[in-house]
C-alpha cells in the first residue's frame, strides 16, 4: 500500500510538492475561503496511545502558536508532523518532552499524558523525561568528544552501567542499532565532530538510543543530509520503530510517506487533519490538507 502510495506521491508532476513546502505567501485566507480549520478531522485517538495529547495551547509571550490540539500517539508507530513553516510542528514535538520549558517566554497548556501520567505534574524531573523522550535535532550536534564518549555520555550520567565491560556492550549495541558501527568501530576514539554530516546524525541517534528511550522525537532529521545519508536514516527510522516509539517532524512530504504510518496534518498552529499516511496522501479528507499535498496553496 505504502509502495503505491509513493509512486503516486512520487509521480506527481515535477515541482508540485515542491511548491507545497513554499506555502504560503499568496495564500488566500481560510476565513476568506470559508474553509474551518478550527476542528480536527479524522482519528485523533489511539486504542494502544503512547501519548495522549488533550487540549494543548501553547503561547509564546502573547502570541498563541499552538491551538487546542488533541492527539494520541500511539505504541511503536511512527508519526509524521507535516505542515506549512510556521504551522506549529516543532513547538507540538517540543511539548513532548518538555523542551519548550528552556525557552522562557514559552507556556504549555493542556494535558499531556505519557503512559497515562502527566508529563508536566511538579513531581516529574524533565531530565528523566528526555532520557525516556530521547530527541535528535535538524543538524547533527555531536559533543565535541570522542565517538565513544558521545554514545557513554547519557548511560553514565544516567547510571545504566555498573562497570566498563557493560558500557562499552551498550555503546556497541546502540552504535549497530544506529547502523554506524561498521563504519567506525576502528576509531571509537576519534572525534565526533569529524564524521560525515549523515555518520554525525545517525551518532547523535545512537547517543538517543544509548539511554534506552522509549520514544524518539525527530526534527527533521534529515533536512541537513544528502540523499545517500537520508536513505540511510529513512531506512534507521523502519527498523528503530521495533523498538520506539517515533514522531517525526518533515517538509518532505515523500519522506513522510516512506518512513510514517500514520500522518498529522498541521496549519496555523491547528491540527487540521490526521490519519492513515496512505489515506492523507491519496484521499485527505480536509480541504486544507489536499492543497497542501497536491501544492494548491494559493
Ligand atoms: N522560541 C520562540 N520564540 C517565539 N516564537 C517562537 C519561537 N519558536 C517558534 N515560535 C513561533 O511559533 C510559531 C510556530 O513555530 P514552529 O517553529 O513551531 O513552526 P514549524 O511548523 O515547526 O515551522 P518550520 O517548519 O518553519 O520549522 C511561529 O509563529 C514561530 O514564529
Amino acid at each position: 500500500m505504502v509502495k503505491n502510495m509513493n509512486k503516486a506521491l512520487l509521480s506527481k508532476p515535477s515541482g508540485l510538492v515542491e511548491q507545497a513546502l513554499k506555502v504560503n505567501k499568496q495564500t488566500t485566507t481560510e476565513d476568506a475561503l470559508n474553509i474551518d480549520y478550527t476542528a480536527t478531522v479524522g482519528q485523533p485517538n489511539c486504542q494502544n496511545a503512547k501519548f495522549s495529547t488533550q487540549n494543548v495551547n501553547v503561547y509564546y509571550a502573547n502570541n498563541q502558536a499552538i491551538h487546542d490540539v488533541s492527539l494520541d500517539i500511539g505504541a511503536h508507530e511512527v508519526i509524521a508532523l507535516i505542515g506549512p513553516s510556521g504551522c506549529g510542528k516543532s513547538t507540538y514535538l517540543r511539548c513532548l518532552n518538555r523542551m519548550n520549558d528552556t525557552i522562557d517566554i514559552c507556556r504549555v497548556e493542556g494535558q499531556i499524558l505519557l503512559d497515562q501520567e502527566n508529563i508536566y505534574h511538579q513531581k516529574q524531573d524533565p531530565v528523566l523525561l528526555r532520557a525516556r523522550v530521547g530527541m535528535v535535532f535538524q543538524k547533527p550536534n555531536p559533543f565535541p568528544k570522542s565517538i565513544y564518549d558521545n554514545v557513554a555520555y547519557g548511560p553514565r550520567i544516567h547510571g545504566l552501567t555498573s562497570n566498563k565491560a557493560e558500557l562499552d556492550e551498550l555503546v556497541e549495541a546502540s552504535l549497530i542499532k544506529a547502523g554506524l558501527f561498521q563504519e567506525v568501530k576502528d576509531r571509537l576514539q576519534a572525534p565526533g565532530t569529524g564524521l560525515s554530516g549523515g555518520q554525525q546524525q545517525r551518532l547523535c541517534i545512537a547517543r538517543t538510543i544509548a539511554v534506552q528511550p522509549e520514544v524518539i522525537l525527530m526534527d527533521e532529521p534529515a533536512s541537513a543530509l544528502d540523499p545517500i545519508a537520508t536513505a540511510k536514516i529513512e531506512e534507521l527510522i523502519n527498523e528503530l520503530k521495533e523498538n520506539f516509539t517515533i514522531v517525526i517532524v518533515t517538509h518532505s512530504m515523500q519522506q513522510a510517506a516512506r518512513v510514517s504510518q500514520r500522518t498529522a496534518y498541521f496549519h496555523m498552529g491547528r491540527l487540521i487533519e490526521v490519519g492513515d499516511t496512505n489515506q492523507i496522501f491519496t484521499n485527505p479528507a480536509h480541504e486544507l490538507t489536499e492543497k497542501y499535498i497536491t501544492g494548491r496553496f494559493g
